[in-house]
């Protein structure tokens, strides 16, 4: 039997250009079959370690390690447990356990097959193993081929703050097969949407539009409202993370929603809310801040609940004392001398980083929002 064409399903194909660590990202509909024709020039001969949760390496795991068996040297696979509670120190010590009893060499490559939190510590992983080995990231949430696949930051959570311990490096390819998500559950599908949504209010206005008028066929799955969603998406992030690669200016606009977020997330043990979630939250209290200190039409906050609505996802504020907010705020990787900065909208497509907001008029924000709540 011939072999199918290794681009015969992809449909889009976005670069990520970092000079010597430029990479593609492939989107198309059932191309995990087809892995090691796309992926050949960075895993032929290699020693593979495949870092997926159970769950997902029943699902889609068999399929992704037949195709990567036939032009690897060996593919061994370690799980890590599903849920953010998990993306910490002691799992990624476990990780480190699994390259080692594998004798990973520095010419190995870790695969990533999962979520955005397989993939952060998977990264992780690759990034400091023996210095640093190979790396590529195979997304299968939603939320992993829109956002946390792209742009190389790996991390694990803290207790006392969300992806504190971590890195920035780039994986040499990332292998978007949407029919993964068929599998998706619909909450996470929703919690995905959040980082769509937040993708399109910092970056693209069209995309927001497109969003307001597809939104059913979209969270359906339709492929061609999908795979145009992903890619405008991994357009945005590539331009963005290609332009200021480790957050020294621009990139932090990606970070649009996350200081709410995070704080939530963190606050809530990383038990209560999917990240999206958080993120669906945080992006109304900025559009409030925007409202209070820059005077943002309240439109905008409209548009957006309504999109963050259709999605059922949550808009209500969790309740906790000042001191903790105030608490979290402060370990928040984007607090420069003290001042906690945050990320505003300015107008449907676009947002600006802004480092003179008293942390009161933050605080008021998250007073007001839990009245509403
Ligand atoms: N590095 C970045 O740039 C970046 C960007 C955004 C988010 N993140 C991080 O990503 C994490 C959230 O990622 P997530 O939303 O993908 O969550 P996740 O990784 O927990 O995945 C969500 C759930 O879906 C399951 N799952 C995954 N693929 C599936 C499939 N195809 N079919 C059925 N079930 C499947 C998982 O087992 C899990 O239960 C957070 O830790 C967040 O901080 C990182
Ligand atoms: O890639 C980025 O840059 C982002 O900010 C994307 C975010 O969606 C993502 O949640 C990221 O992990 C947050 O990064 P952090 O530096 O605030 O932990
Ligand atoms: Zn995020």
């Amino acid at each position: 039997m011939t072999e199918k064409s290794p681009t015969k399903n992809i449909q889009a194909q976005v670069e990520v250009q970092l000079d010597e660590r430029s990479y593609p990202i492939y989107i198309g509909h059932d191309i995990l079959t087809q892995a090691h024709q796309i992926l050949e020039s960075v895993i032929r001969g290699k020693k593979i370690l495949l870092v997926t949760n159970n769950e997902v390496y029943d699902l889609h795991g068999h399929t992704l390690q037949l195709s990567m068996e036939k032009t690897a040297q060996e593919v061994q696979v370690v799980t890590i447990p599903d849920g953010e509670q998990h993306k910490n120190l002691e799992i990624l010590s476990a990780l480190y356990d699994a390259a080692v009893e594998g004798n990973l060499e520095r010419s190995s490559v870790v695969v990533a097959l999962g979520g955005g939190i397989v993939g952060d510590m998977a990264g992780l992983l690759a990034a400091t193993y023996m210095r640093g080995i190979g790396f590529v990231q195979v997304p299968t949430t939603l939320l992993a081929q829109v956002d946390s696949s792209v742009g190389g930051k790996v991390a694990v959570n803290h207790l006392r703050g969300k992806n504190l311990i971590g890195a920035f490096y780039q994986p040499q390819a990332v292998l978007i097969d949407t029919k993964t998500l068929e599998t998706l559950p619909e909450r996470e599908i929703n919690a995905g949407f959040a980082e769509v949504i937040k993708t399109a209010m910092l970056g693209d206005s069209n995309l927001f539009s497109y969003l307001e008028d597809n939104i059913d066929n979209i969270l359906k799955l339709k492929p061609i409202e999908l795979s145009h969603v992903i890619a405008a998406c991994c357009r945005v992030k590539a331009a963005v993370v290609s332009a200021d690669e480790e957050e020294h200016g621009i990139r932090a606009i990606l970070n649009l929603g996350h200081t709410y977020g995070h704080a939530i997330e963190t606050l809530t043990n990383y038990q209560t809310y999917r990240h999206g979630e958080a993120v669906a939250i945080g992006m109304i209290a900025a559009c409030r801040l925007a409202e209070k200190v820059n005077n943002l039409t309240p439109e905008i906050r409209e548009r957006l609940t309504k999109l963050l609505e259709k999605a059922n996802l949550p808009t209500q504020f969790p309740l906790f004392p000042r001191e903790k907010w105030q608490m979290v705020f402060a370990l928040d990787k984007k607090v420069k001398a003290g001042n906690v900065i945050f990320i505003l909208p300015e107008r449907i497509g676009s947002a600006q980083i802004v480092n003179t907001i008293p942390l009161e008029s933050a605080l008021e924000v998250v007073e007001e929002l839990q009245k509403d709540s």
